[in-house]
């Protein structure tokens, strides 16, 4: 695993997403480490981060997923291109479409990991599937479809 996430090559306007800029002080801090596989993310809901006792938000979720897949997709097409994370001309890209499944209860208290693919690289589009377990145990899936901005 890389010891550096795709989200931390970007600077300035790039770096104030809710769910992933460094420098959103009120954010979600979203990083993704790119294997050239896999992209990985963990993250340790807070108290506030909750629905119904013991049970994490669902738009919460739906954020990690949004920021992770969409750094996936960042960090799949600079390896497709051949060139350093972060390199000029910037990758960026929006997101189109975020499908999500909650399979069941996503319990506070434990660390979230979520794993990511790629499913499709063409043209301007990457489909990014994610998985986000908890104590192993798969609690929601979801599918991203981004579009290249940059
Ligand atoms: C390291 C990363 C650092 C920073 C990461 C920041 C992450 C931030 C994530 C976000 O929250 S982004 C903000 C939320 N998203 C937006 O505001 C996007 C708003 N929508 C748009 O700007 C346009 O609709 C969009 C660019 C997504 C698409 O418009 P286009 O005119 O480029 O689409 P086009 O019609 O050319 O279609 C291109 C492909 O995308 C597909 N597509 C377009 N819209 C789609 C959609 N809604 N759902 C599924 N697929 C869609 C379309 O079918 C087609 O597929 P094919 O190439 O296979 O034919």
């Amino acid at each position: 695993m890389p010891l550096t996430a795709i989200q931390d090559y970007f600077t300035g306007d790039h770096a104030i997403c809710y769910g992933c800029g460094s420098d959103n002080a009120h954010g979600l801090q979203v990083r993704t480490y790119w294997d050239g596989q896999y992209g990985t993310f963990h993250f340790s809901p807070q108290d506030y981060h909750t629905a119904f006792p013991g049970v994490v938000y669902g738009g919460l979720i739906a954020s990690l997923f949004d920021c992770h897949c969409i750094g996936t997709a960042v960090a799949a097409a600079y390896e497709k291109e051949g060139r350093p994370p972060g390199s000029d001309p910037l990758i960026m890209y929006v997101t189109a479409n975020l499908n999500v499944n909650y399979l069941r209860p996503t319990p506070m208290g434990s660390e979230l990991m979520l794993k990511s693919h790629i499913i499709e690289q063409k043209g301007k589009k990457t489909v990014v599937a994610c998985t986000l377990s908890a104590d192993d145990t798969p609690c929601a899936n979801a599918t991203v479809v981004g579009i290249r901005a940059t």
